[in-house]
């Protein structure tokens, strides 16, 4: 695991909207936030793992202000099950609230970053109206996870596939180590990238790159790392 403290000087407080966070909050009920709710509901049905979210508060000493996600399904190697869907947009939605915030690492537990959404659960959730609710979903929560009003940074650390390799974009930094890769694999699926993780590369990227990147599910190790995707720290 690479030490924290090298990343604590880069983060600096971010000019905050907390007017439109206050602002949603503060709304009714829609009839997107039912949606959502059967969404999750459904989510849940696919349980295992975890995603888990530490606070370092401002009194903690030299990580203050650093929170710590660690995406936690070792056993398939941090697959994104259901419940950890559901887990991740709770962990989004408490940093979006978090008034001593500074910064974000987002790490898997053990050699792999993340392989993606479970396929178990992507096989389940096949048809359109399904697969489209868990994409939006998704979408939605890494949209905001880019959002928050602190530096965020994804500690690639083994492979980051498919939905792994889209989590990686909803981080302002990219930092790999040598066994690290980013690999857009939907293609092989026969599928499109379907978190929000095309738009993300592209605004990294340029839409060139990224249409090249996806189209070719090219294999992104340290190595390759000079395209400015990000950094490999050895
Ligand atoms: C919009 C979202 C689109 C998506 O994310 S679709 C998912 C895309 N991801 C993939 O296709 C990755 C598939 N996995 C792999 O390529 C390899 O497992 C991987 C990550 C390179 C690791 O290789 P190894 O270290 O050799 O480990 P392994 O293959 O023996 O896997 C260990 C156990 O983990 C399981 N696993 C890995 N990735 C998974 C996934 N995404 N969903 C569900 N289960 C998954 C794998 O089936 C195996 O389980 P078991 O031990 O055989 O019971």
């Amino acid at each position: 695991m690479l030490s924290f403290g090298s990343f604590s000087l880069w983060f600096v407080r971010r000019p905050v909207d907390r007017f439109s966070l206050c602002v949603r909050r503060l709304s009714l009920p829609t009839k997107s936030d039912a949606n959502e709710a059967a969404t999750e509901e459904q989510l849940l049905g696919f349980p295992g793992g975890s995603v888990e979210l530490k606070l370092h508060e401002e009194s903690d000493g030299e990580n203050s202000g650093l929170a710590l996600i660690t995406m936690n399904n070792p056993r398939r190697r941090n697959a994104f099950s259901g419940a950890m869907m559901v887990e991740m947009r709770r962990a989004v939605e408490k940093l979006e609230v978090w008034k001593h915030g500074k910064g974000l690492i987002l790490h898997g537990s053990g050699n792999t970053f993340c392989s993606g959404s479970d396929l178990n659960a992507v096989r389940a959730l096949s048809t359109t109206k399904d697969a489209t609710m868990m994409s939006l979903y998704m979408q939605n929560t890494l949209a905001r996870l880019l959002r928050l009003p602190i530096l965020s940074v994804a500690l690639v650390h083994g492979k980051a596939l498919g939905g792994g390799a889209e989590l990686t974009t909803a981080c302002d930094f990219r930092l790999m180590s040598p066994s690290g890769e980013i690999c857009f694999v939907h293609k092989h699926m026969g599928l499109v990238p379907g978190w929000g993780g095309a738009t993300h590369l592209s605004r990294i990227l340029g839409p060139c790159t990224t249409l090249r990147i996806i189209a070719g599910a090219t294999r992104l190790g340290p190595i390759g790392f000079g395209i400015g995707l990000g950094r490999c720290n050895s």
